[in-house]
């Protein structure tokens, strides 16, 4: 008997949440304990049905068992999510998370039978896209996934910036103020709706992301510490952008502040909002350095500084992941740049979208469907997937080997019709 046949993969049962979640803790490195308060809280929202364990009937003794049942060795969930398309349209999407297989059963395929069974899952319940935050990057192309949006940290050299030192806020009637978690709670998820249907590559957020960051919600994992919130209103009393910020207690030792501002986030749905709230936190006294979380590469801040060179690069990587689970619904959500046609041919490992595919594009939306027509681009689904929401090239994929065209020029067809003039951005992890 093979070490496969032993294992079985399948939707847990209520009964066996607290184990899951053993596992799921070892397979990210952290203590396996499972405290009351995260039982209860993973507890309100795991579904059963879209939460998978492999389970290890061969295992004679595991300390990833509390309850006697058969040892999980291996995590996997999905929850419902949408992703905005290009133009502003939410695609229906299978969100996956807690991916993990336990260090004494990995490479044995288990992700790969956790990974087809809830690919399988959410085509047939109609979902145009999975997602996903890869931990490292050589683990999700193979099942068709390819890095759709990124992500930039930078540090601010604050003292650099060249920023006028007498700013106090505002320009044109927009004004700042600091508010409580209460009001965040108020105010920031009707923000956020407009912010993510207005921003492709951005997801949906549940309450309990409100209520996690807002310290209502508190987890064993993740340490609380109360913010400070400001708000960006335009002239007109609207609430345009939100940022949420913390900061040290530093001084050096020639009495000078040396404080660095950190930005847990940010979202603003007026560039007026989103050049204040940069201006507002690089001109706090005392705060000599601002690191500005996980921002879209495109972001305003580095020009927003008289020095752009105070705003140096920390991270720069890819971030949300997409697998295009139905090649028409996803072309046909999205707008495009120019008007024009393409017919692409689609590889996919697993045939959930394989296929040769008409394009009729223009700004307004497009048609998209099967047929027989010689193509003009063969690609990967993966690849697709990087070109969809518009962050990378089809001419580069072509040079990479990636994409290739069937008939000469069509990549810079392709990159005329599906590149956008500001880069998708998701803010969120999950
Ligand atoms: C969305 C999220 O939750 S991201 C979090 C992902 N989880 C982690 O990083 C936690 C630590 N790592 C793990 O738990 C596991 O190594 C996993 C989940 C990444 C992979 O699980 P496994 O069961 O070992 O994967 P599986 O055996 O199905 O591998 C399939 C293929 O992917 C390759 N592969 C799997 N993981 C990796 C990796 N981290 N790096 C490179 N290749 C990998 C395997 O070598 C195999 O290749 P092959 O088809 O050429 O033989």
């Amino acid at each position: 008997m093979t070490p496969r046949d032993t294992i079985d993969v399948r939707p847990i049962t209520e009964p066996e949440t607290r184990d899951w979640i053993r596992a799921l803790n070892a397979g990210f490195l952290r203590s396996p304990e499972v405290s009351e308060r995260e039982l209860a809280d993973r507890s309100s929202y795991l579904v059963p049905e879209r939460t998978l364990g492999a389970f290890d009937g061969d295992l004679p003794h595991s300390r990833l068992r509390s309850s006697g049942g058969t040892p999980i060795v291996a995590t996997f969930r999905s929850f419902p999510q949408e992703l905005t398309a290009v133009g502003g349209t939410p695609v229906p999407a299978n969100a996956i998370t807690n991916v993990t297989v336990t260090a004494t059963h990995r490479r044995r395929g288990l992700l790969t039978r956790m990974m087809a069974a809830d690919l399988a899952a959410a085509k047939a319940r109609g979902d145009v896209v999975a997602t996903l935050i890869a931990a490292e990057y050589p683990i999700y192309g193979r099942y068709g996934f390819g890095p759709a949006t990124c992500t930039t940290q930078w540090t601010v050299d604050v003292p650099r910036a060249g920023l006028d030192p007498r700013w106090s806020g505002p320009p044109a009637g927009g004004r700042i103020d600091l508010v409580d978690a209460e009001d965040v709670r108020r105010i920031g998820p009707e923000l956020h709706e407009r912010f993510r249907r207005a921003q492709p590559g951005a997801v949906s957020r549940t309450d309990r992301w409100w209520q996690i960051n807002t310290g209502v919600l508190r987890l064993d994992r993740v340490p609380w510490t109360e913010p400070f919130y400001a708000v960006y209103r335009s002239a007109a009393g609207e609430v345009e952008g939100l940022v949420s910020y913390e900061s040290d207690d530093n001084w050096g030792d020639a009495k000078q502040p040396l404080n660095t501002a950190e930005v847990n986030w940010l979202i603003a749905v007026t560039p007026e909002a989103e050049r204040a709230l940069w201006q507002y936190l690089c001109s706090i006294d005392w705060i000599t350095r601002v690191k500005t979380g996980w921002r879209a590469p495109d972001d305003l801040l580095p020009h927003v500084l008289p020095d752009p060179r105070a705003a140096h690069i920390t991270t720069q990587s890819d971030w949300l992941w997409v697998r295009i689970l139905d090649v028409v619904r996803a072309l046909e959500a999205r707008t495009y740049a120019g008007t024009g046609t393409l017919v692409l041919e689609v590889a996919d490992r697993d045939g959930l979208s394989a296929g040769r595919y008409r394009l009729d594009a223009g700004p307004a939306g497009a048609d998209c469907a099967p047929t027989t027509q010689r193509a003009e681009l063969t690609l990967d689904v993966s690849d697709l997937a990087a070109l969809w929401l518009g962050d990378e090239s089809a001419v580069r994929l072509a040079a990479l080997g990636r994409v290739r065209e069937e008939r000469e020029g069509a990549a810079s067809v392709a990159d005329a019709l599906l590149r956008t003039s500001r880069r998708p951005w998701c803010p969120d992890t999950f």
